[in-house]
């Protein structure tokens, strides 16, 4: 039977990258994007940004949303320290299964808890079911449509604390639009926009960094 892409993408990590060193995970599937096959993992262009906010915010609990190979979720993990926690949300079991795989081989399992469904029905069990009280950071990286909707479904459920901070991958390109109006407009949210390419390519795409007031 045929492989699919994300396979593919795990086959090229096992080949190239080394067992326990995240930054080969990560070179290995920014090579494999960039020569063999585009995938619609951040990259290493926004990768950066991502990584320079991440540093910067030094989070302890961290929810990533849309895992698909686990490429962003090996770039945050590696960045947290000890005793910090990435819970990262994908529904497609199949991608789930590739990212589990991913995150294993950079090492990283302790740091992780990928959980499997969607983020509209676990954004309400986050508190009880997972024992968060806040998190310091969010990654959207899911379908562009459910940026606003999860946002405010966070916001309802008070996983925002003044001073949490959203980051909005493909603001421009796919685009989202009805999130971008809401967190430039809004008084609860101080957003600054970090202009770069769509991963592995020359368009322009960019990350929005947003600020909850309280
Ligand atoms: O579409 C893009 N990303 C979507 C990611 C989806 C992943 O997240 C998972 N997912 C989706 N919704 C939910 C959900 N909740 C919502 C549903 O209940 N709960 C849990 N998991 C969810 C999916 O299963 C996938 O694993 C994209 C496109 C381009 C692009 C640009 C230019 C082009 F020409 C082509 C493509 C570039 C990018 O960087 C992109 O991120
Ligand atoms: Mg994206």
């Amino acid at each position: 039977t045929q492989s699919t892409r994300p396979q593919r993408l795990l086959s090229a990590v096992q080949k190239n990258a080394t067992r326990g060193d995240p930054c080969s995970v990560v070179k290995a599937i920014d090579q494999f994007c960039r020569s063999k096959e585009w995938a619609m993992n951040v990259g290493d262009e926004k990768g950066c940004i991502l990584d320079s906010v991440v540093s910067e915010v030094n989070p302890t609990t961290v929810l990533e949303l849309g895992t698909y190979c686990g490429y962003s979720t090996v770039r945050i993990a590696n960045l947290l320290p000890p005793h910090a926690k990435l819970i990262t949300l994908e529904f497609n079991p199949d991608f789930a299964a590739i990212a589990r795989q991913v995150i294993a081989w950079s090492g990283l399992e302790e740091k992780v808890q990928l959980v499997e469904g969607a983020s509209g029905d676990l954004i309400p069990k986050m508190k009880e079911d997972f024992g968060v009280k806040t998190f310091d950071l969010v990654f959207l990286d899911h379908w562009k449509d459910r940026y606003l909707p999860d946002t405010k479904l966070m916001e309802a459920c008070g996983l925002l604390r003044k001073g949490s901070i959203l980051l909005a991958d493909n603001v421009i390109c796919p685009g989202t639009p009805d999130y971008l109006e809401y967190v430039r407009s809004s008084p609860r949210y101080e957003s600054q926009y970090f202009k770069s390419h769509l991963e592995y390519t020359k368009v322009e795409d960019g990350l929005e960094k947003s600020v909850f007031l309280g």
